[in-house]
């Protein structure tokens, strides 16, 4: 059983004429434990398919199914954010200010129901590599990567399956996207967590992925493995534009 199942999906925004078909019979399934890729360039609809998964395309048709459980709606009961967590772009907008690195972390793993607070919180800063020292720092205190580094703490609080990365390292100095996508993938095979994971950038997909899918216009042009990427072997003329643009001195974008 897959984990991730993607078929026919269409999400829209908005009606009548103001009308806009964001993503367009989208398909694709993610098995247990893979990293699975979207790619396409800005507006061609990668994030709006994580949106429709975790509720935040309020306007969708098709299946999205999560560990054999078909999703309806826009609302998320507690067993789906258990199973699947969400880590965005923007760490500065996504942690509350007031808020330090404990009161996060803490509250995080009362929402899921979990009882030995202090242990888990020491658990989880060891995990991304932010040691004790961070605990009670606050967000101003802390570094881009290391805030990032919270989000994911706070991802992993409720031992989620499935995580879905939307553009994680692409507001972080470039000097700072290799560590976390390497905590990233190091937290992959320890916790046995399956990535759906969305850039713009392909050589990070290359390095984060087994599979892609290649969006353009809200529609998935193709499916393919990262080993024919690396070989060069895009069948879709649109996937082999992205191939030779990445290779392209200059072209790698943050
Ligand atoms: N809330 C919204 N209301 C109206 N249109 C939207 C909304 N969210 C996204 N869109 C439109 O849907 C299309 C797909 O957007 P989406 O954000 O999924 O693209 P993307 O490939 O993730 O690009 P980016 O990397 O720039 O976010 C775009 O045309 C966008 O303008």
């Amino acid at each position: 059983m897959s984990m991730i199942e993607i078929d026919g999906l269409n999400v829209w925004f908005g009606h009548g004429p103001d009308r806009v078909d964001a993503v367009k019979g989208a398909a694709f399934t993610v098995e247990p434990g893979e990293s699975f890729g979207l790619v396409g360039e800005s507006g061609s609809g990668k994030s709006t398919i994580l949106r429709a998964i975790t509720g935040l395309a309020p306007d969708w048709s098709g299946r999205i199914s999560i560990g054999g459980r078909a999703l309806t709606g826009h609302k998320r009961d507690r067993a789906f954010y258990r199973q699947v967590q969400m880590v965005f772009q923007d760490p500065y907008a996504s942690l509350h200010p007031r808020h330090s690195v404990d009161q996060v972390l803490s509250e995080t793993l009362q929402l899921h129901g979990f009882r030995d607070i202090d242990a888990r919180v020491v658990r989880l800063l060891d995990d991304v590599g932010l040691g004790q020292k961070f605990r009670f720092r606050y967000p101003h205190q802390l570094s881009g990567g290391q805030r990032q580094r919270v989000a994911i703490a706070r991802a992993l609080a409720g031992e989620p399956e499935i995580v879905l990365l939307d553009e994680p390292t692409s507001a972080l100095d470039v000097s700072v996207q290799a560590e976390i996508l390497n905590l990233l993938t190091d937290l992959r095979e320890e916790h046995k967590l399956t990535y759906l994971m969305v850039s713009h950038d392909l050589p990070v997909i290359g390095h984060m992925c087994d599979r892609l899918a290649v969006m353009k216009d809200g529609e998935i042009v193709e499916v393919m493995a990262v080993g024919a990427l690396r070989a060069m072997q895009a069948q879709h003329p649109y996937s082999q534009s992205l191939l030779e643009a990445s290779i392209a001195p200059g072209s790698r974008s943050a």
